[in-house]
């Protein structure tokens, strides 16, 4: 326990740096701990604004919509709705580079879009010997080279695809060229997606003649631009961004290089440390973590680069030990055993959490990979239209289905009741929409009602579904054509988990997020070794376990294979990490 007069102190000095982070002149680089308070700083800086109307106003960009409207939800319940519209804005940084390095250069006709992937829209790669979606194909910028090289990332292609792949007579490079050609031609009805937002972005940077189109008019926008997780920057990213500094566009960047989890998909963390350096030679850092007890400062501080010194736990003083749970791992995440108990692994943890007044509700567990994850199972990428409908009708039914995945569900049934509306038109459901008169949240409405109503899958489930579809009330103007839309096969039905009460998910998708007790999943062998020898810095894995433990307010549990468990508790034991074993 800390003594009080201590305890004040850290919080005093945590506050100061926040109040120099929030003040600090652009362009300014916000290195921050896990728990920093970066969105709090962010938006404070934001809320300083006058509330006269402004000439220049400043973008608040992030890179998921989640942190984009926790923003704008601070800045509405400070009563500063204001400051969410132009001159201002807040939003992904996707949508920056579009709405304004990018559209303003494009024919008005077709109308130009953004969408969140090409699985918006039913998207074949043309020409080939079997039919794969054009957002089965992950694609990757060079920003090194002139003009900028694109192609597939094929070490993100996902398994079911390089199986696919495998099958077909056609070679990787033939595959490349044809989804590329087939992503032109839907560029050419006016979609495009964040990957073609950075290419024409570095595109028209590079020309002067259309920099100069669009560099003025930003400049006089916007007065500064703050970038938040900014570690998460591709190198195509950073390249945008160090050129619009060098047009003069003050920048505010805020990021935590530790938590730099996106690597594989282009993510520089060097290159963020080096334009870093170029906006200024005097970083303003956050040290205090107000999230975390001091365990699990302790903790965290073993899986960072260099062993820096444990970040200062400014608020919590539970000494809450970290749990190492001994288990046995089964092939799927819900099989998962607690070694002496033989209880399902989240059971024990449930168990444990309550030890220390922890309610369900206030416990996470996370993995890396969703397959080793207990609750609800992910809708699956790249599968047929059938079983992602089975996947969504699932979630429709699950008590604690989290709001993304109901809006991916509502989406899923959307395109199918489209599919079948609306034979032969292509397009998002937006267009859609627009196009029939429909408002999205109707559509999203009679999507959810039809998942509900429909009847748990099996293997004749298609039937059922066709039925189902045809029996639906139909907005007016619908020409159905037959069997049109009519889904075909069987779903690949993944058993539903036991309800738990305890969310559940990977650790991509935790960023921002929070709870009092962690569970981190770690079912491989050599646990052990890569925590103590390994280099955060070039290992990602270690830097995606640290993401997961920094979650925790309280208490942090490891679930370890059986043999490992001894081990795990006393390499943190050596490191002074309070841990004890269950
Ligand atoms: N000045 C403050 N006073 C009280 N609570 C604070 C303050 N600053 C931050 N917090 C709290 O600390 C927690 C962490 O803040 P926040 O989520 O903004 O951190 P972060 O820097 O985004 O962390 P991470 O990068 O780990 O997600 C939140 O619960 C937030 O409300």
């Amino acid at each position: 326990m800390i003594p009080d007069e201590t305890a004040d102190d850290i919080q005093i000095a945590a506050e100061a740096q926040q109040r120099l982070a929030v003040q600090a002149l652009a362009p300014a680089y916000v290195p921050a701990c896990p728990g920093a308070g970066k969105t709090h700083v962010i938006t404070l800086r934001h809320l300083q604004s006058p509330t006269r109307l402004l000439r220049q106003g400043r973008a608040l960009i992030s890179f998921t919509r989640v942190a984009r409207d926790q923003m704008a939800q601070r800045c509405r319940q400070a009563g500063r709705s204001d400051l969410l519209h132009a001159p201002h804005f807040v939003g992904t940084l996707d949508s920056y580079l579009w709405e304004f390095l990018v559209k303003p250069l494009r024919a008005t006709q077709p109308v130009p879009r953004l969408l969140e992937s090409w699985s918006n829209v039913k998207a074949p790669v043309q020409g080939m010997d079997r039919e794969i979606s054009l957002h089965r194909f992950p694609m990757v910028l060079d920003p090194a080279v002139e003009p900028v090289r694109q192609g597939v990332a094929w070490n993100n292609v996902d398994r079911d695809t390089k199986r696919l792949l495998e099958k077909s007579e056609y070679d990787r490079g033939e595959w490349e060229a044809a989804a590329l050609k087939t992503r032109d031609s839907w560029c050419k009805l006016g979609y495009f997606t964040g990957h073609e937002a950075r290419y024409l972005a570095l595109w028209n940077l590079r020309r002067p003649g259309r920099a100069a189109k669009l560099l003025p008019q930003l400049l006089s926008r916007f007065a500064e631009v703050v970038v938040d997780e900014a570690q998460d920057c591709s190198g195509a990213d950073l390249a945008i961004l160090e050129m619009l500094h060098d047009a003069g566009l003050p920048l505010v960047l805020v990021g935590d290089p530790d938590q730099a989890i996106y690597a594989w998909r282009g993510a520089q963390p060097a290159a963020l440390q080096r334009l870093a350096t170029k906006l200024t030679s005097a970083p303003v850092p956050l040290t205090g973590n107000w999230r975390s007890s001091p365990v699990i400062c302790r903790l965290a501080s073993t899986l960072r680069a260099g062993h820096r010194p444990p970040d200062t736990a400014v608020l919590r003083e539970d000494d809450i030990p970290v749990v190492v749970l001994p288990t046995r791992f089964a092939g799927t995440g819900s099989n998962h055993r607690h070694a002496s108990t033989s209880n399902g692994v989240v059971k024990a943890f449930r168990d444990v959490a309550q030890q220390y007044d922890i309610e369900a509700v206030d416990c996470l567990v996370t993995a890396y990979k969703y397959a080793t994850l207990p609750g609800i199972t992910r809708e699956k990428q790249n599968t047929n239209q059938i079983t992602s409908l089975a996947w969504a009708r699932t979630v429709a039914h699950t008590e604690g289905a989290t709001s993304a995945e109901l809006t991916r569900a509502c989406a899923v049934a959307v395109r199918v009741l489209f599919g079948y509306w609306f034979p032969g038109e292509v397009g998002s459901a937006e267009r859609l929409c627009a196009a029939h008169g429909i408002s999205l949240q109707q559509a999203n409405r009679t999507a959810f009602t039809f998942l509900h109503s429909l009847p748990p899958p099996h293997k004749e489930w298609a039937t059922d579904v066709w039925q189902a579809m045809k029996a639906w009330p139909a907005p007016s103007g619908v020409t159905p054509q037959h069997t049109k839309g009519r889904l075909a096969g069987a779903p690949v039905v993944a058993r539903q988990a036991k309800a738990t009460g305890v969310r559940t998910n990977i650790v991509h998708q935790l960023k921002g997020d929070e709870a009092d007790a962690i569970m981190l999943i770690l079912p491989d062998d050599g646990n052990v070794q890569r925590w103590a020898q390994g280099d955060p810095s070039a290992d990602e894995l270690l830097r995606v376990w640290y993401v997961a433990i920094t979650r925790a307010r309280r208490l942090a549990t490891l679930a370890v294979p059986e043999e490992e468990a001894e081990d795990m508790a006393q390499m943190l034991t050596q490191y002074e990490v309070p841990v004890r074993i269950v």
